[in-house]
């Protein structure tokens, strides 16, 4: 799978002199599910505000679809790359829900009928018709975070990234999110989350990027969530489901899983070879 986004050796420094990005390089396969993770201050935030072009590197360089992001063509990217804030007041601002999802390809010069076909399909994909025509301050949290969402994806971009998406949703609404990012993932996009929910990013990452200090720590599949000394490092939990197995090791299992489904079926195999399966 060829790279859709490229980060080498980007360094980035704020304002008040606070180094945020220490020469931090990694990669994200385009059509993957990758999570993000890393303790807080560890440089999240600021690496996805690169990801689109909302900030440039200082030193070394962003690549998305192979073309290195600069000020020339940061617009392009901030239609490939579509970002998704944290919290959905610092994205939905326009005084309809409709407007505020038709805002981004409006910007791009795109056609009514065009416009219309978008948002249509945007509000449709997080199940949010029906409130097209409300106020998104009378909305409730999951509900402006599903509006953020469609805004972002009416603007038909080839990756989408989203800045600790659960935070804040009750039970149903992080099922809810979750179904979005699985039919987005399904359907091609590139996906990218950062968060602090390893069970999550256990459950539905292909690539896990762990970083710290503003560097890549560890970058692999979810076996990395496992590993001792990595979680040790950037103060990681393991797990629910790894940790159960990690306290039973007379269950001699070949692996220690990290979810679920992977935990059903060991335990089914266990009883099995047990005879206890009947
Ligand atoms: N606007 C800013 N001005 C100055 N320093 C900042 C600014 N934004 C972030 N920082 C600092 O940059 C570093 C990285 O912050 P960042 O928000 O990228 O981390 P994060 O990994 O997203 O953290 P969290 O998990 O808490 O959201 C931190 O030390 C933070 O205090």
């Amino acid at each position: 799978m060829a790279n859709i986004i490229e980060v080498e050796d980007l360094f980035f420094t704020y304002r008040d002199g606070t180094q945020a990005l220490k020469g931090i390089s990694l990669s994200i396969p385009e059509g993957s599910r990758t999570a993000l993770l890393g303790p807080n201050g560890a440089g999240k935030s600021t690496l996805l505000l690169h990801l689109n072009g909302i900030y440039l590197a200082q030193k070394g360089k962003v690549r998305v679809m192979g073309q290195e992001v600069t000020a020339r063509n940061c617009k392009w990217v901030r239609s490939m790359v579509g970002l998704v804030f944290q919290d959905p007041d610092d994205q939905v601002f326009s005084s309809t829900v409709w407007e505020d999802v038709t805002f981004g390809p409006v910007n791009m010069r795109l056609t009514a009928d065009e416009v219309e076909r978008r948002a249509g399909e945007a509000l449709a994909a997080v199940n949010m018709e029906k409130f097209r025509d409300k106020a998104p301050y009378h909305l409730s949290y999951g509900q402006k975070k599903r509006v953020a969402i469609a805004g972002v994806l009416a603007m038909n971009p080839r990756v989408i990234i989203l800045d600790e998406p659960a935070a804040y949703l009750d039970p149903r609404g992080k099922d809810t999110l979750m179904e979005i990012l699985w039919r987005l993932s399904n359907n091609g996009t590139t996906v990218v989350i950062a968060t602090h929910d390893v069970d999550l990013a256990a459950e539905w990452a292909q690539q896990i990027l762990v970083i710290k200090d503003g560097r890549t720590l560890a970058q692999g599949d979810v076996s990395i969530l496992a590993d001792e000394k990595i979680a040790g490092e950037a103060g990681l939990r393991f797990p629910v489901v790894t940790q159960i197995f990690k306290h039973i090791p007379e269950l001699k299992l070949a692996a220690v899983p990290l979810r679920i489904s992977d935990a059903v079926s060991e335990i089914r195999k266990v009883l099995k070879e047990t005879g206890r399966d009947r």
